[in-house]
């Protein structure tokens, strides 16, 4: 009885701490991707495809993992209970288990290019990982000067290009165009998830966008920031850049005006507005599941 008492908080930290639902900010930018360039090319290498998520699913792990090492550092995580380097209470342990993940995750894309006789998707993905390193690595840490949303724009850009060239080898004006609207989603996330932190970053002098901004504003920038995603579809299918089919990605503007009505109404209220980077996270699942079979149903 005394140790399941003991055991529940401790399960929800690590629950917490392990964030599943953030991993489908892995899943998004493959599953993209590749539904584009089966589109283009009727062929899907199945093999590839699951290399390539699991690669990514554990480049994530290897940012949460080392981001909550390089924060204790800084001391940014003070009070963050369910930082893997609090609840393991083992800082090198933490940092060996985030480059175990970091160097299975090349070995993963280094392999797609080895069978492809092509660096191009290892190129296109260290690339992006060496400038995710610089979001919250020394000597670097852009993160704490607000540069996390762009580095962030940046990087997934570049992992939904890889995707597809994994697939087609070759480039497409579709695969660019849908990067950047699974980017902006993906960024989307981030800066929300920094919204509730304001505080602790404005003390350990983290100039995120929030602590830029004042949440007031940023709360008024998030619908701009998330209807550019819809805005950016529309143009795409007009411009014939998009199959008409890829308008389904409106059946996701519901979960973004929820988003978008609950940071309006909570951006001053920490405990409240926390969850918007899962509710961010909802929106980015259901927005990319539904632009990837825009493609492949056309
Ligand atoms: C760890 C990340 C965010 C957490 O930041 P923060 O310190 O504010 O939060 P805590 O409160 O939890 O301490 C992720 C940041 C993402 C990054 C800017 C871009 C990542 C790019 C990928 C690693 C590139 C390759 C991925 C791929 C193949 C899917
Ligand atoms: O813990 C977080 O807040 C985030 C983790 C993460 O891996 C990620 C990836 C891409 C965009 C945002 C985020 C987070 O906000």
């Amino acid at each position: 009885m005394t140790t399941s008492i003991i055991e529940q908080p401790n399960k929800k930290l690590w629950l917490a701490a392990i964030k599943p639902p953030m991993y489908t900010v892995a899943v998004i930018p493959i599953w993209v991707g590749s539904a584009i360039g089966f589109a283009q090319t009727k062929i899907l290498n199945l093999q590839i495809f699951a290399v390539f998520l699991t690669s990514a699913i554990l480049f994530i792990a290897w940012m949460n993992v080392s981001n909550d090492v390089f924060d204790d550092d800084t001391g940014i995580d003070q009070n963050k209970a369910h930082s893997v380097v609090k609840l393991t209470g083992n800082k090198s342990l933490t940092f060996l288990i985030a480059n175990l993940c970091l160097i299975t995750g090349v070995l993963g894309v280094s392999l797609i290019s080895w069978w492809q006789r092509d660096i191009t998707v290892m190129a296109l993905v260290l690339v992006a990982s060496a400038i995710a390193y610089t979001y919250q690595g020394p000597p670097f840490r852009l993160g704490y000067q607000g540069l996390g949303e762009i580095i962030c724009l940046i990087c997934f850009s570049m992992v939904v290009v890889a995707a597809y060239y994994s697939q087609a080898q070759a480039w497409s004006v579709a695969s660019f165009a849908a990067a950047i609207i699974v980017a902006i989603a993906t960024s989307l996330i981030l800066f929300c998830s920094h919204i509730h932190q304001v505080e602790d970053d404005l003390v350990a002098g983290k100039r995120s966008p929030i602590v830029r901004l004042g949440t007031k504003k940023a709360s008024q920038i998030v619908p701009w920031f998330g209807g550019s995603i819809y805005a950016l579809t529309a143009l795409f299918v007009l411009l014939q850049i998009f199959p008409v089919a890829t308008l389904l990605v409106f059946l996701s503007l519901p979960l973004a005006i929820k988003l978008f009505r609950h940071v309006h109404n909570y951006h001053d209220q920490p405990a409240k507005v926390s969850n918007s980077k899962f509710m961010a996270v909802g929106m980015h699942f259901a927005m990319g599941l539904l632009l990837g079979i825009g493609f492949l149903i056309n």
